[in-house]
């Protein structure tokens, strides 16, 4: 059963179109990403989610509630893009103070609190927030997500700008929040990591969902796989005959012709063609395109914000609200309103 459902979601900023009719559910226990380039409207679509930003049109339900929705905040954790944090505290006394907001019973948070600290790796937790690493900050933000033990989490780009193995580690945390059966919606740019730990994705450029699936629906549907294959054989010439599938010729190290085709069939037809011709064929290896080679084919030639002006001159005028107590941790987007706890 979908946990959150988007239905033709939309916001204007001034006129300017940000994210343009998406529409996509999430089932539970999923970990489901949102990719694009910048500017694509992932940021956006997640605050859409996290009920800090009011969509212009269309609706969002997350387990049950409308985002902005007050006691929707009990059953989601948002990790911001930017998660400022108070510098003065240590690490634990930041997490205590947002286990109150959240009205945790203290025994209940110093659990939760070293639990999730200490699965993060959290070193030196009892050190001043402002002289922690970079990655030490992230894990802090992210165990404050953790605080009020949500059903749906919502990452916005939780390993950007970290070491490979602050990221690893980050990336396994969140495969491990949806084992136990939480919903984890995240973006990144990082492909590599939403391909190794993402059940489905949407990929966005330019406001709009460009692709969506497993990836393996994705990739059947934009990139397909592909046959190279090897062979000793006199040029070429005449190779494309018998088959729909392209040829591209290419010589490798050990002197073999590698003819690139996309089913079967054409390679059963190349290995005719090459065999009448007295070659042989050498190899025949199978490659799938990654995330990468589909995202840049779908996403790719096109100039982010290119043609988003809306010329509907009503503005958007809208307010938005933080409705999870409002801390630091505030977008200034100008049109943005922050609510005080
Ligand atoms: N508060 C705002 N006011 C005006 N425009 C905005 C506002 N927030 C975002 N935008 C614009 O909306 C578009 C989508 O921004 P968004 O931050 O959602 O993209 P993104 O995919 O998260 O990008 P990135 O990967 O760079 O963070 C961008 O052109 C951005 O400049």
């Amino acid at each position: 059963m979908a946990i959150l459902e988007v239905e033709g979601v939309r916001k204007e900023y001034d006129g300017f179109t940000a994210v343009e009719g998406s529409s996509f559910a999430i089932e539970r226990g999923e970990v489901f990403g949102v990719v694009g380039p910048n500017g694509a409207g992932k940021t956006t679509t997640l605050k859409m989610l996290a009920g800090l930003v009011e969509p212009t049109a269309g609706t969002a339900v997350v387990a049950g509630y409308t985002p902005g929705e007050r006691a929707m905040q009990r059953t989601l954790g948002f990790l911001p893009e930017e998660s400022p944090l108070y510098e003065e505290m240590t690490a634990v006394d930041y997490l205590e103070f947002f286990a109150d907001l959240y009205d945790v019973p203290d025994a209940v948070a110093a659990e939760r609190i070293e639990s999730s600290l200490d699965r993060l790796e959290l070193e030196h937790r009892e050190r001043r927030i402002g002289n922690m690493s970079k990655g030490m900050k992230r894990k802090v933000a992210i165990a404050r997500a953790l605080i009020n033990d949500p059903e749906v989490l919502i990452f916005d780009e939780p390993a950007s700008g970290l070491d490979p193995l602050t990221t690893n580690h980050v990336i396994e945390f969140t495969e491990e929040l949806s084992e136990e059966g939480k919903t984890v919606v995240f973006s990144a740019h990082n492909l590599f990591h939403v391909e190794s730990v993402c059940d489905r994705v949407v990929i966005m450029n330019d406001g709009r969902i460009v692709a969506r699936g497993s990836l393996d629906e994705i990739r059947d549907e934009h990139g397909g796989t592909e046959y190279h294959v090897y062979a000793t054989v006199d040029g070429s010439d005449g190779l494309e005959d018998g088959h729909d599938g392209r040829v591209e010729t290419d010589v490798d190290e050990t002197g073999s012709v590698r003819h690139v085709v996309a089913d079967m069939d054409a390679v059963d037809a190349i290995r005719e063609t090459v065999e009448a011709r007295d070659g042989r064929v050498t190899d025949i290896q199978t490659e799938t395109p990654s995330l990468e080679d589909i995202f840049l084919e779908v996403a790719g030639g096109t100039e982010p914000d290119a043609e988003r002006r809306r010329d509907d001159g009503d503005g958007t005028g809208r307010s938005e609200s933080e409705p999870d107590g409002g801390d630091d941790e505030t977008d200034s987007s100008e049109s943005e309103r922050v609510v005080d706890a």
